[in-house]
């Protein structure tokens, strides 16, 4: 069995998120070293480095596909580095945005796109900024259902991206079940969701009809599942008999080599045997 590759009959489907995993080798050799290693999918933040046709090229070459890319957002270290979408006064700039992340999503096939929530700076009021960003997805839904593709909402905890707009699951269901319509899900992603809030088989139970991504890391430390605290057997079980039928996305800094450490990949995705504990 390839170390990629869940257990046969596990339900459940890994995507390689290639902004994380293989930095062994440069961004286009990736896309190879996922598919060696058993992934069918891959996802990464962003694409607009690369010309799409050079992105197809090496999905196609490799028999992947392109599950999830993010909106663009600002340089590192500015005022946009988490997006705009939160920003009244960077309205053009956000639509600007969508605009470019729909097009490599469509020129890549790919289903997905995760729409940055942005940073409010100070001065302007969190409830001013939630207004902005619900009215601003809200028109970027309705674009990306046109292009056939769907917006996915991630909460990210607030000791990696202190201030950051979106904090909770709560947050962001609130936000796709306002706009409503198949142009916008949860991504949820359990690393963020262990840091910040924890209760993770109940918050995927209580979302599981706004879920439309799923993210993996353990805590602390962010590496691979098995790492630390989280009981990932039970997890996979759950979102297995809750019928996730997504991709789970793997986005984490491995411990050692990538391929090397993909061995929770078969060790935490058996269908369980409960029989042993009734
Ligand atoms: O940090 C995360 O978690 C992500 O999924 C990034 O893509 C930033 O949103
Ligand atoms: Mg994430």
């Amino acid at each position: 069995m390839t170390a990629g590759v869940p257990v046969a009959g596990s339900g459940l489907r890994f995507c390689a998120n290639l902004g994380w995993l293989f930095g062994e080798v440069p961004f286009e050799q990736r896309f190879d070293a996922a598919a060696a290693a058993g992934f069918t999918g891959v996802e990464y933040g962003s694409p607009y480095e690369y010309a799409p046709a050079d992105l197809r090229r090496w999905l196609k070459d490799a028999g992947l596909r392109q599950v999830l890319v993010n909106s663009p957002v600002g340089p590192a270290g500015s005022a946009t580095e988490g997006g705009t979408a939160c920003l009244p006064d960077r309205i053009g700039e956000f639509r600007d945005s969508v605009t470019k992340a729909l097009d490599y999503a469509v020129e890549l096939d790919c289903p997905l796109v995760h729409l940055r929530a942005g940073t409010p700076p100070a001065g302007l009021p969190r409830d001013a900024a939630f207004a902005q960003y619900v009215a601003n997805v809200d028109w970027a839904a309705r674009l990306a259902s046109t292009a056939g593709v769907r917006l996915v909402l991630e909460a990210i905890n607030s000791r990696d991206l202190p201030g950051y707009l979106l904090q909770t699951q709560e947050q962001s269901a609130a936000v796709v079940a306002a706009v409503g319509g198949d142009g916008v899900g949860m991504l949820l992603d359990l690393y963020h969701c262990q840091m910040s809030q924890g209760d993770l088989s109940t918050r995927l139970e209580t979302f599981m009809p706004l879920i439309a991504h799923v993210q993996v890391a353990d805590v602390p430390g962010r590496a691979e599942p098995g790492s630390g605290e989280i009981a990932w057997a039970f997890v996979f079980d759950r979102l297995r008999t809750l019928g996730y039928a997504g991709w789970i996305g793997c986005e984490y800094t491995p411990a050692g080599g990538t391929a090397d450490g993909l061995g929770w990949l078969t060790r935490f995705t058996a269908p369980r045997d409960d029989s042993a504990h009734p």
